[in-house]
């Protein structure tokens, strides 16, 4: 008994002192001017209120954005955190105070131990940081060298369109999801590594296997909710939890997976040097490893360090596969719920490239509907709902609305909560790609309307008039629309995830007419989102295709 009134004594103590740390740091706060926000909770803040309801967070923040306002305040447990919401305010981080928002001052248990946060994704900002994204725009997501690698995603997509077609053939319901993990996971280990992992031997401990494992361990822990990332005293439970353990270990299969990577690419370089005299003789396209191993480190002397590589390579496969997949399934599935819709891109594709021959990325610029349908999928399904979070490092900064937002704040931008946000979009809720279109490109897009009256009897609450002067440049400059971010943290992927977007889209449009099983009628699709990282379909669509080209073309 005496005993356990020690404890209880000691636990009250341990309290007392926390509160009395807790209440030190936010009397500071508290003198200055913080937008609105619901009142937080002694310690945990607002941490508790976040899972309530069991609503993704994206639209929790939607929820709380409507009740206090385009920029809300909360105190996840000792973390700042504010949600920008308005175009206005989003400008306000992403332009207005770039330079002092730019860089990602939160760091989690996850990004610190697997990442080491030396990468690009995950870095706080800083030269090294501002040296790597140099090199992804210079040297890697150059239109040279992703034009070097068309023909391999060339031949991934036929591979692609053949099992499917091979498969509906047999009678059986098509995964789409399946189809497109393997498709799109073997275009970017492809592009980084010069590998693929998907489709090939599964036998025993093989190298795809390890793969898949620790890209499924990479992204569980990206979405697990650490509480001493919030709490930091409470490091202590993670230990106990095993937690960092775990993580170590991740560490760890992601460094050896990798560090075999790099040393089979050195020995296969300095084999290449030997044979050529440092000519590249092969018709391989060089790998971003390959490029990032003879780039040279920042300060110019020697080579970049394998653990740098190690990091931006993992994190460049991190950041383009779910992202640019998602996005083709949900563009399915709008498409497939909205007949009319799908009707006229598949006639421009008809219309543009015809029946003989598959479309090709250099046709891409031509299909301007199929454009339109990719923007309007980005706005309905932006795969970073909340982007990644941007913050200043030790300054408060006055933005407009004359709030103070403290050093070391975690600021996030609601694109998903943008994107429905009826004041920026007529019925925001409808899929109608012809939002996007420039005046003279709507009327273009009406060569491919067979039927010019179905689309006002699909959306009779469109009003085609004043849409169609919106296009997406507007958008993007006014802040409306920005799925790939923008200013300084913006996504240098861009160039490479629209693309691959764009021309998996197309061809799967080209090839085959779409449908759902049992006849069920495509209104009834369940479009129930699920937020893990990227926001993806609950429900993985499944699906019946009707090869409507030669089947010689998928060769
Ligand atoms: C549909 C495809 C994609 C979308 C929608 C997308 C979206 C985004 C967004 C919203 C951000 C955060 C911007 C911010 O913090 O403000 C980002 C960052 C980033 N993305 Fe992408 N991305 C896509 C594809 C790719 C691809 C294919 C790659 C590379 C293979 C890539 C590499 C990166 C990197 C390295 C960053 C971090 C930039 C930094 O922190 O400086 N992304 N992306």
């Amino acid at each position: 008994m005496h005993k356990k009134i020690n404890y209880v004594s000691l636990f009250d103590m341990f309290f007392f002192v926390h509160l009395l740390s807790k209440y030190v740091l936010f009397k500071k706060s508290s003198s200055l001017r913080l937008p609105p926000g619901p009142r937080p909770w002694p310690i945990v803040g607002n941490l508790l209120q976040l899972s309530q309801g069991g609503a993704n967070l994206h639209e929790t923040f939607a929820k709380w954005g409507k009740q206090y306002g385009p920029l809300f305040y909360l105190r996840l447990g000792s973390v700042h955190t504010v949600v920008a919401s308005s175009p206005a305010m989003v400008k306000e981080f992403l332009k207005t105070h770039d330079q002092q928002f730019y860089y990602r001052p939160i760091q989690t248990m996850f990004c610190e131990i697997v990442f080491a946060s030396h990468g690009i994704v995950f870095a706080e900002g800083g030269p090294m940081w501002r040296y790597l994204r140099k090199i992804c725009i210079t040297e890697l997501f150059t239109v040279k060298r992703l034009q070097s690698f068309e023909p391999m995603r060339t031949k991934e997509i036929c591979s692609m369109l053949n099992n499917i077609h091979m498969e509906n053939e047999e009678g059986k319901v098509v995964n789409l999801n399946f189809h497109l993990t393997c498709l799109v996971n073997n275009i970017i280990t492809s592009t980084l590594f010069g590998k693929k992992f998907y489709g090939v031997e599964e036998s025993g401990e093989t190298d795809a296997l390890q793969f898949k494992q620790i890209l499924e361990d990479v992204n569980h822990w990206f979405v697990t909710l650490i509480i001493s990332d919030y709490i930091p005293s409470l490091r202590w439970v993670a230990r106990l939890q095993g937690i960092e353990a775990a993580l170590l270990k991740l560490q760890q299969r992601k460094s050896q997976f990798v560090q075999k990577l790099i040393k089979e690419h050195k020995s296969s370089m300095a084999t290449t040097d030997q044979d050529s005299g440092n000519k590249n003789t092969t018709n391989k396209p060089k790998d971003f490893m390959s490029v990032l191993l003879s780039a040279p480190r920042e300060d110019g002397t020697g080579n970049m360090d394998d653990e740098t590589i190690e990091c931006v390579v993992m994190e460049l496969l991190a950041a383009g596969t779910e992202t640019s997949m998602y996005t083709i399934e949900w563009g399915l599935s709008e498409l497939i719920r909205s007949p009319v819709v799908m009707k006229r891109v598949q006639t421009e594709l008809e219309t543009v490239i015809g029946t003989n021959r598959l479309v090709e990325e250099a046709d891409l610029p031509k299909l301007t509907y199929l454009q339109a349908v990719v923007k309007e999928t980005f706005r309905l399904h932006p795969p970073a709902p909340l982007l990644l979070p941007h913050g200043s490092l030790d300054e408060t900064c006055q933005i407009a609305g004359g709030y103070d937002i403290p050093p070391r704040t975690k600021v996030m931008v609601n694109m998903w909560a943008m994107g429905r946000d009826p004041s920026i979009w007529e019925r925001p809720l409808e899929f109608y790609p012809e939002r996007f279109l420039q005046q003279q490109q709507d009327s273009e897009a009406h060569k491919y309307d067979l039927q010019p009256n179905l689309l006002q009897q699909q959306h009779p609450t469109v009003d085609k008039t004043v849409d169609a002067t919106k296009n997406v440049d507007v958008k993007e400059n006014t802040f409306e629309h920005l799925p790939f971010g923008s200013g300084k943290r913006s996504c240098p992927g861009r160039p490479m995830g629209n693309m691959v977007v764009e021309i998996v889209l197309a061809r799967l449009l080209q090839a085959f007419n779409w449908e759902l099983p049992n006849k069920q009628d495509p209104k009834t699709l369940d479009m129930t989102e699920k937020f893990g990282g990227v926001i993806h379909r609950a429900q993985p669509l499944q699906v019946r295709a009707y090869l409507k080209l030669p089947a010689h073309l998928l060769k």
